[in-house]
């Protein structure tokens, strides 16, 4: 049975649709989106290329689009301004226009890179996203974050450009690596602490991979719920949207230590949420005994409570963090476990509240 959720943004509403099978219907699901387009320019990467690309080309052909396939590496380095060029230039090569439209299918990675490429190329194209790692079905694909990272750090370029749909079919996560299902558990995690503590605790019990997927479409249905509330209210990320960023302060110091090949996005973000909730502790902001808990669930899914990061790259990061606004930065902290709040405060008060933490690294 399909689950339809609308992120009813003003004059740009989209549907998110969570159906088992659905990568064979997407066609028609992309005809009723975007009735006038011709030519879909469809993103995939190297992996999920063989995996899935011919089932959703079939299906985009049938409902009468001329589909073209272009794939990029897998992995993080994609998400760079090489691949960003490669694919402007296909775009255009392939003759787009601007009726036309792009399909992002993949991970978080293809869905940040297709998606900051059909908000740039021809200065926007509509595109649609169709997930297939956990992580993307529910956190990346919806909300309209799209980027690249740069040399200084994480997802540092990009735009705000909302999809048309995002089509997710759970049967895809059966091809998943252990390590990128945890992955999107980090993310599945963290909504449970920003938003919901029964969800929490739901997760808590389910105990790892396959507990979960026995209630993937709740698991999936309730992520991508809570996001599409807080992008209602918060689209820019000027308030309330930064919750969803709780964790990823020193989650992105964590992956620009590992050059962002030796730790995932995931794994940054599990030991990141770790760290921020010590300091929402030690602040007292946060109730005693929170960390435990969320280290506790970390260690069943499979995901790290500590990182190695060099002092240095750690100031860097939390510099080019995008909740700062001057000597200022927002810290998202845990109220509760359920309930996330941003806690404006010096940069230089956390960095030296943080300095204790890292003096035994
Ligand atoms: N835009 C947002 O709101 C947002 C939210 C969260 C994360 N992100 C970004 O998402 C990225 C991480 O996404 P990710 O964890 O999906 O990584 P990813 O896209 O690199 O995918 C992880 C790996 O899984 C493979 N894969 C994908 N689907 C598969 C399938 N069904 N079967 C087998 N293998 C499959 C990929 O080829 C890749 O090797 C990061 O760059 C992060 O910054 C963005
Ligand atoms: O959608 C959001 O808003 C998020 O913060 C979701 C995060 O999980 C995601 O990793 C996002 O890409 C982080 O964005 P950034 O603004 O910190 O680059
Ligand atoms: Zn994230």
């Amino acid at each position: 049975m399909s689950k339809i959720l609308t992120v009813d943004l003003p004059g740009r509403a989209y549907d998110i649709e969570i159906e088992r099978g659905l990568l064979d219907q997407v066609g028609e699901r992309c005809r009723a989106v975007l009735p006038r387009a011709k030519t879909l320019f469809v993103v995939t990467d190297s992996t999920v290329g063989p995996l899935y690309a011919q089932r959703v080309l079939d299906s985009l052909e049938k409902a009468g689009f001329f589909a073209i396939l272009h794939t990029v590496p897998a992995g993080e380095e994609s998400k760079c301004v090489e691949r960003l060029q490669e694919l402007w230039e296909a775009m255009m090569a392939a003759r787009l226009t601007r009726t036309d439209g792009v399909v992002a299918l993949g991970g978080g990675v293809v869905g940040d890179l297709a998606g900051f490429a059909a908000a740039t190329v021809l200065r926007g194209v509509d595109y649609i996203q169709i997930p297939t790692t956990l992580l993307a079905q529910v956190d990346s694909s919806v909300g309209g974050k799209v980027a690249i990272d740069l040399k200084a750090g994480k997802n540092l370029a990009g735009a705000f450009w909302q999809p048309k749909g995002v089509f997710i079919d759970p049967e895809v996560l059966i091809t998943l690596t252990d390590r990128t299902f945890s992955d999107g558990m980090a993310e599945v995690i963290k909504y449970g602490c920003i938003r919901d503590r029964a969800f929490f605790d739901k997760l808590a019990a389910w105990g790892g991979r396959s507990g979960v997927m026995e209630h993937i479409e709740e698991v999936i249905h309730t992520c991508c719920d809570i996001k599409r509330k807080v992008v209602l209210n918060d689209e820019r990320d000027t308030g309330e949207r930064m919750v969803l960023n709780f964790g990823h302060t020193i989650g992105h110091a964590f992956e620009l230590a590992g050059h962002y090949e030796t730790w995932t996005h995931g794994q940054g973000v599990a030991a990141g949420m770790c760290v921020a909730t010590r300091l929402g502790e030690q602040m007292g902001i946060t109730p005693a005994g929170t960390e435990q808990a969320i280290e506790n669930i970390l260690k069943e899914y499979q995901l790290p409570i500590s990182i190695p990061c060099p002092w240095d790259t750690l100031v860097e990061a939390v510099g080019l963090d995008k909740k700062n606004a001057g000597s200022d930065i927002r810290l998202i902290v845990l109220e509760k476990l359920g309930k996330a709040i941003p806690h404006p405060m010096a940069r230089q008060a956390l960095l030296d509240s943080l300095n204790p933490m890292w003096k035994g690294n």
